[in-house]
């Protein structure tokens, strides 16, 4: 057998996410290269609650100045100590005003470190108690936030041409979206992809020197710089594992009884090609009464898919392996090797709608990191355009992805087809199913979503204390699932940058309302983190639901002795709240957050620094990331690297790489 065309080829890593697009409009095109202050606002200026290690470009605010050809280039600086303040950040932050009484009411055996606890030992009541009483005791102390437009549009009220506030869009992906939401806010947009002086920044490519001259808490930057942790097929497949040991020692302690999730029932068998034992395991067990997948681990878009259901398909893999790890130029040049492979146990056995395979993409939000406040989205399925049929070889009635569809003939006729709404969804399989399988009504809604968002949850913790946090950085991440006829739920993988193109029906009703509310809710997460502000209720939330509150759990354990404590419950907030948020709701609130909120930035600001990661090749010809000592490794998830795992940052060759392919990104 030959390798699929693309499995020989190099592929950096991160090609993340979504497909050409042409959204962004013609109302983006011709304006200025200017690029003057502003931030979030006033506030946001006077309240960094720490600079970064960059230098600076100077931020003098000279209207319609055009930014000079030769601008301040911010030279990434590694940063081990207290970063330099910019001159802005000189000024120290103030403490938060609010304040806040400690009663503590004895009975509380939960309180344990999240760190250590199993995630699904957690207690909703009993954190909404704590929730609730803290609203009631700051409702006095700080006055009341009406809307939301007071709290974005602080600092901002007379936005004037040319001088901002700005946002600049990289790429095209969902980008007249984007735009007409900042420009709805009266921010104007930037065409100087290098400018520092944005409100939000959304690139579908990460790009080191972003990373390095963000402003925290005066910008918003789309995309965490390590999600690759979750949205590589190595990467996740790494956490999964990591998290797995972790989680089934935790089980081993008597105090820790609860009822987790187990990796193998919801991911399907998986095996690292790289890693030379793990493919010896898979040659070895592999069998021809099963399918297989390979797949590169940061392709998208189905790119360098191939299915293996031969022992001759398996040796020429074998053969095709063993070559590159021989290879004395990859050797001597790791970075220049085919991109790394997994091979996944293929479901064969997938629901099918009307004949034809699905899968689902939903969304996990990361509006917030510091605090981090995660959320579940629904998107929709989407569907192959021919009849399944296991023993084709026919990729395209295999991979569901729009991208494959989108190689038929048939697509521009059929492509409403391909992708149905989760209503279309539920009401299918409400008609087709309920009565024979026995399912619940609105299964979709109920049962399937539950599922989704409870691996999800599983999955965010898994890398929970790895990603690098800043406050402003969020992240939207596309989750495909399938359904086997069983109505077994399978996680197939995490996308960055997910597709938010719009070329059909239902993808017009559901993409905006993604991108508006991700907007919304990152926005007003990271104001009120800002401000000191409970994050609850959140005002802009619609359609998400609540996966994670890191502010009633991370900071707490941090604090050294001051535990939180919990106070008479009034009425519950009205916004949808995943029973999954069990981290998120179950533990008591850091009511004295903003002091231990900083230790917990510096703790993590730490993990800035394992940026500086080198790839070297591991003893399988594969690539080793190896992680330099920092702080983030005393905490015992982060302490233990599994070997191989993606570096933190992107190195040269993968941002090059992903500049080449930014034109092809997604599904
Ligand atoms: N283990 C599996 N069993 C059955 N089908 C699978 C499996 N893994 C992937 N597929 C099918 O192949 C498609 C592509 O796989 P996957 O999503 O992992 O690759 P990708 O290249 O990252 O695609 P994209 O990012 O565009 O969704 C999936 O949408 C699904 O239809
Ligand atoms: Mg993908
Ligand atoms: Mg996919």
């Amino acid at each position: 057998m030959a390798l699929h065309p693309q499995a020989g080829r190099p592929h950096g890593h991160h090609r993340d996410g979504s497909e050409p697009q042409a959204e962004a409009t013609a109302q983006d095109a011709g304006r200025p290269d200017v690029c003057p202050i502003p931030g979030l606002g006033s506030q946001a200026a006077r309240r960094p609650r720490r600079s970064v290690g960059t230098t600076s470009s100077p931020r003098v605010p000279r209207p319609g100045a055009l930014m000079p050809a030769t601008r301040s280039r911010t030279r990434f600086i590694h940063c081990r100590g207290q970063p330099p303040r910019t001159h802005v950040n000189s000024k120290r932050p103030k403490r938060s005003r609010i304040r806040r009484c400690h009663t503590r009411v004895s009975g509380w055996t939960h309180e344990k470190p999240m760190g250590s606890s199993v995630e699904e030992g957690l207690r909703p009541e009993l954190s909404r108690l704590d929730q609730d009483a803290d609203l009631l005791e700051e409702e006095t102390a700080r006055p009341p936030m009406t809307s939301l437009e007071g709290l974005f549009l602080e600092g901002d009220k007379q936005p004037n041409p040319g001088q901002g506030p700005f946002f600049y869009i990289g790429g095209t992906n969902g980008a007249s979206i984007i735009s007409s939401y900042c420009e709805s806010k009266g921010w104007q947009r930037t065409q100087d992809s290098h400018c520092e002086d944005y409100k939000l920044k959304w690139c579908e490519i990460k790009c080191r020197d972003n990373y390095c001259s963000f402003r925290e808490g005066q910008q918003l930057l789309f995309q965490l710089p390590n999600n690759k942790l979750l949205t590589t097929k190595i990467g996740l497949l790494s956490a999964l594992r990591e998290h797995g040991r972790t989680l089934s020692k935790a089980r081993l302690l008597p105090s820790t009884q609860a009822k987790v999730l187990k990796m193998d029932e919801f991911f399907p068998e998986t095996y690292r090609l790289d890693i030379r034992d793990e493919r010896q395991a898979f040659f070895t067990l592999f069998d021809e009464t099963q399918i297989w997948i390979c797949k590169p681990t940061a392709s998208n878009q189905g790119k360098g898919i191939f299915l293996i259901r031969s022992h001759e398909e398996v040796a020429a893999l074998q053969a095709k392996t063993q070559s590159i790890e021989d290879d004395p130029i990859y050797r001597k040049m790791p970075f220049r090797a085919p991109q790394a492979r997994v091979v996944q146990r293929y479901i064969q056995n997938p629901l099918l709608l009307d004949g034809k395979k699905f899968d689902v993409r939903s969304y996990l939000l990361i509006a917030c990191a510091m605090p981090y406040m995660v959320f579940f989205g629904h998107g929709y399925a989407r569907l192959t355009l021919s009849l399944y049929d296991p023993h084709s070889s026919d990729l395209s009635g295999h991979l569901t992805n729009q991208f494959m569809q989108k190689k038929s003939p048939l697509y521009m006729v059929l492509k409403e087809s391909t992708v149905w709404s989760m209503e279309h969804l539920n009401r299918y399989i409400n008609d087709k199913f309920r009565k024979t399988k026995g399912l619940p009504r609105d299964w979709v809604f109920t049962t399937f979503t539950k599922r989704m968002q409870q691996i999800m949850a599983h999955c965010f913790l898994a890398v929970k204390s790895k990603l690098e946090c800043k406050l402003g950085y969020f992240d939207l991440i596309g989750c495909d699932f399938l359904i086997d006829e069983n109505f077994k739920v399978w996680l197939l993988e995490m996308n960055s940058n997910p597709a938010l193109h719009t070329n059909c029906e239902v993808l017009k009703e559901v993409i905006p309302g993604v991108v508006m509310e991700t907007l919304d809710l990152a926005l007003e997460t990271c104001q009120k983190s800002l401000h000191s502000q409970k994050m609850l209720p959140l005002l802009s939330q619609r359609r998400f639901v609540l996966l994670y509150n890191g502010e009633t759990t991370d900071l707490w354990p941090r604090m050294g002795g001051s535990r939180p404590f919990a106070r008479l419950p009034p009425p519950p907030p009205p916004r949808p709240t995943c029973e999954f948020a069990s981290s998120a709701l179950s533990s008591p609130r850091a009511t004295t957050d903003r002091t231990g909120a900083r230790k917990l930035v510096h703790s993590r600001d730490a993990c800035t620094c394992s940026f500086r990661k080198s790839r070297l090749p591991d003893s399988s010809g594969g690539f080793r990331a190896e992680s330099e000592p920092s702080l983030c490794s005393g905490s015992p998830e982060s302490s233990r690297d599994t070997a191989g795992e993606p570096s933190l940052g992107p190195s040269e060759e993968e941002r090059e790489e992903e500049q080449r392919s930014a034109s092809h990104r997604g599904s």
